[in-house]
């Protein structure tokens, strides 16, 4: 499409949201500046670079599309060519299995921001600030799929120094790159089948977490946040870091709160949950992923789940207390479309929520006045959204529709293609 034209959307989009009351390019202000954190394991099916060489943990990445990134070196380049697509503020959420041990034999429970320095100064280069995880999972000192909450005092010790490790880097991080690192734990520990005793390994978890938060940090550079799961491929029946566990270690330790989308009962959506936990916690993590049937961990999609996950941010006003985070691994498609369809939904659906004329919905309802609030509703549907959208990416020197695609396919031919 040419710029004329993209103006001349603009324009008529901007008469149009005008009359509804909306400031267009306050909008966008809005929608741009909102940080996305796009996760570096899309690139590579998580695999890493310091474990065993496969997923474990009770996730899978499905599929074997050619051109899993299997060097830090190929990670960043595949990084670099997603960001070109992908307009707005980003960060970079990392796993500690990506760290760089340049031939040294060092464990997970000793690596320190040395192991990320190739990562630190490609973040530098770029102004890029980075999210962090520890990896406990695809590692032999997993006690099958316990790492905190192992029986064995050793395997737990190694798990926890892991903890303390990842959360130090994280500040280094945080220090280093000038923006706030958010350390999220996720561990997979649970039970294939009917657990006897049902708090031994919430017991232990809260003991272990305890421990690895035991020093201060410096809360300017690292937050850290506690993500709950409702079941995973092995661990069936019950995960110790439950949805309840979690919120309730966040509030009682004021830790951030993980909401991943695809952790609840397929019928139940984290957008609701937002308002409701931020009574009680500071902020909250988003982990965007889409469960298919189960937590499969599908490429984010413009769904009405995710709008309302935005509306609930926008709507609210609370764009400075919610991390969003991205959590996919699909090695069925081409992994770089991946991130550019995701994090280009992700940047939409804020988009939209931003240019909603919330101001009149809100007062027909304050008013009881529920036709005109669902009426309203649904006509936020048919706004000129994409002329908006267009617009916004053409300023932001990022492809405006389908011709994002052309580049992916380019990459595909003359990088992806040789490896
Ligand atoms: C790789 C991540 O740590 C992991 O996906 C976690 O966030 C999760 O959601 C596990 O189901
Ligand atoms: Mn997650």
């Amino acid at each position: 499409m040419d710029e004329a034209t993209i103006v001349k959307g603009y324009q008529y989009a901007k008469d149009i949201y005008g009359r509804a009351g909306v400031d267009v390019d306050r909008a966008i202000g809005l929608a741009d500046r909102i940080p996305v954190s796009m996760h570096s394991w899309q690139g590579d099916d998580l695999i890493g670079f310091d474990g065993i060489g496969e997923l474990t943990g009770g996730i899978v990445a499905t599929g074997n599309y050619p051109g899993r990134a299997a060097t830090p070196d190929e990670l960043r380049a595949d990084i670099d060519e997603a960001l070109r697509l992908i307009p707005g503020k980003v960060k970079l959420s990392l796993h500690a299995c990506h760290a760089e041990l340049g031939g040294k034999k060092l464990d997970r429970d000793a690596y320190t921001a040395e192991q990320f320095e190739g990562w630190l100064s490609w973040g530098e280069e770029r102004g890029l600030g980075f999210d962090f995880n520890p990896t406990f999972f695809s590692h032999p000192r997993m006690d099958g799929n316990l790492s905190l909450t192992s029986g064995n005092p050793g395997v737990r010790e190694f798990w926890i120094e892991h903890g303390r490790r990842c959360r130090e880097i994280g500040e280094e991080f945080g220090r280093r790159l000038g923006q706030t690192c958010v350390v999220n734990y996720w561990m997979p520990d649970g039970y294939k089948d009917l657990p006897a005793d049902t708090k031994l390994l919430r017991e232990r978890m809260v003991s272990a977490l305890d421990e690895i938060f035991e020093r201060p940090l410096d809360v300017r550079y690292v937050r850290e946040s506690v993500e709950s799961k409702l079941f995973g491929m092995g661990v069936e029946s019950y995960t110790a870091a439950s949805h309840e566990f979690s919120l309730g270690y966040a509030i009682t330790r004021g830790k951030i709160y993980c909401l991943d989308a695809g952790h609840f009962h397929p019928t139940e959506y984290i957008s609701d949950k937002i308002s409701a936990v931020l009574q009680f916690l500071d902020s909250v993590l988003l982990h965007l992923s889409r469960g298919v049937r189960w937590d499969s961990d599908h490429v984010v999609l413009w769904d009405d789940e995710l709008q309302r996950i935005m509306n609930a941010v926008i709507h609210n006003g609370y764009e400075d207390r919610v991390f969003i985070g991205q959590d996919y691994f699909d090695a069925s498609i081409n992994r770089i479309a991946c991130w550019a369809i995701a994090m280009r939904n992700t940047r939409k659906a804020l988009l939209k929520a931003a240019l909603d004329p919330i101001g009149a919905i809100k007062r027909a309802e304050l008013e009881g006045d529920f036709t005109s609030r669902l009426a309203l509703w649904e006509e936020t549907k048919s706004m000129p959204f994409s002329a908006v959208w267009d617009y916004y990416c053409m300023t932001k020197e990022k492809p405006v529709g389908a011709q994002w695609l052309d580049e992916v396919k380019r990459y595909e031919r003359e990088v992806l293609g040789r490896r």
